[in-house]
């Protein structure tokens, strides 16, 4: 099993989460709480406030994470792609895999992906959401006092499937969009580069940040149904499961609720992706 393809995953994604955390901290609050009248408000309260860091919350176990969530993504595409069209990642420039291929090994890494994302990805949606400023004299301390504090909250008071709080509505965003995501990347890539020959860096990033674009385009819906099930656990109650979540929200918020945060979330899938893949892509080539 080429063990690479998970370190170079690893590796790229650490450098695009980085470059992303702030856009996906207002993305997040601009899910879940109405208190915000757009992007620009929502940046500027949280920067009075909480000043840059509270841009940052929340990213330490990502960066922790992404070494799992994102090795398992290319690892288990790239694998999957080897059992279907028996290439390796080199001898895939010479032997391109048909899109049907790409897409079900994309939705493969997508699935796999998500489980072990589900209790990460939770917990950091819980942080980003605690607007109290770091350091407030006398205000009350915020609900969590960080990620191990925050999963062990999570354990004592909701139990182990707790840790699981919307993680239906994450596979469920994840399995197709993460198939979008490489067909777009390979289609991209092999309309700019004479066959059989290894895409350009600047092609890579190109392709890289759009296919994050359609990614992300089409999981937003799924992504703020995700985000809120995963808050609820906190309000004893708020929802019955996944279609409860997405009628009420649709009945109380109209239908524009289920593109919250399509604008940001594609503003910064651009910049991650293109430089998860650029560095992914290098990273393979170094080694091979
Ligand atoms: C499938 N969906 C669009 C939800 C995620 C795509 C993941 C790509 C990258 N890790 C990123 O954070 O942008």
């Amino acid at each position: 099993m080429p063990a690479e393809e998970f370190m170079a995953g690893w590796v790229s994604g650490a450098l695009g989460l980085v470059l992303g955390h702030p856009f996906d901290t207002v993305k997040v609050r601009l899910q879940t709480q109405n208190k915000y009248q757009g992007i620009m408000d929502c940046m500027v309260k949280t920067y009075r406030h909480e000043s840059l860091l509270g841009f940052f919350k929340g990213m330490s176990f990502p960066i922790a994470s992404v070494a799992v969530v994102n090795s398992v993504l290319f690892g288990c595409y790239s694998n999957a792609l080897l059992a279907l069209t028996a290439t390796s990642h080199q001898e895939r420039r010479a032997q391109p895999p048909s899109y049907t291929h790409v897409f079900v090994a994309g939705c493969t890494g997508g699935l796999l992906q998500a489980y072990c994302l589900a209790p990460f990805d939770l917990i950091k949606v819980r942080l980003q959401n605690q607007t109290e400023p770091r350091a407030q004299l006398g205000g009350p301390p915020p609900r969590y006092r960080g990620p191990v504090h925050c999963a062990a909250c999570i354990l004592r008071e909701e139990g182990p499937r707790g840790l699981f709080r919307g993680a239906w509505a994450l596979m469920l965003r994840d399995t197709p969009t993460l198939g979008i995501y490489f067909v777009t990347y390979e289609w991209l890539c092999r309309q700019y580069t004479p066959e059989g020959q290894t895409p350009s860096s600047a092609t890579v990033l190109v392709a890289g940040g759009f296919a994050g674009i359609a990614s992300w385009v089409t999981a937003t819906p799924l992504d703020v149904v995700k985000s809120r099930m995963q808050m609820a656990g906190l309000e004893r109650g708020a929802y019955q499961g996944m279609l409860d979540c997405i009628v009420r929200s649709a009945r109380q918020e109209g239908l524009g609720v289920f593109f919250r945060g399509l604008l940001i979330n594609s503003a910064r899938a651009f910049p991650v992706n293109a430089v998860t893949f650029l560095s992914y892509e290098h990273l393979l080539l170094a080694w091979a």
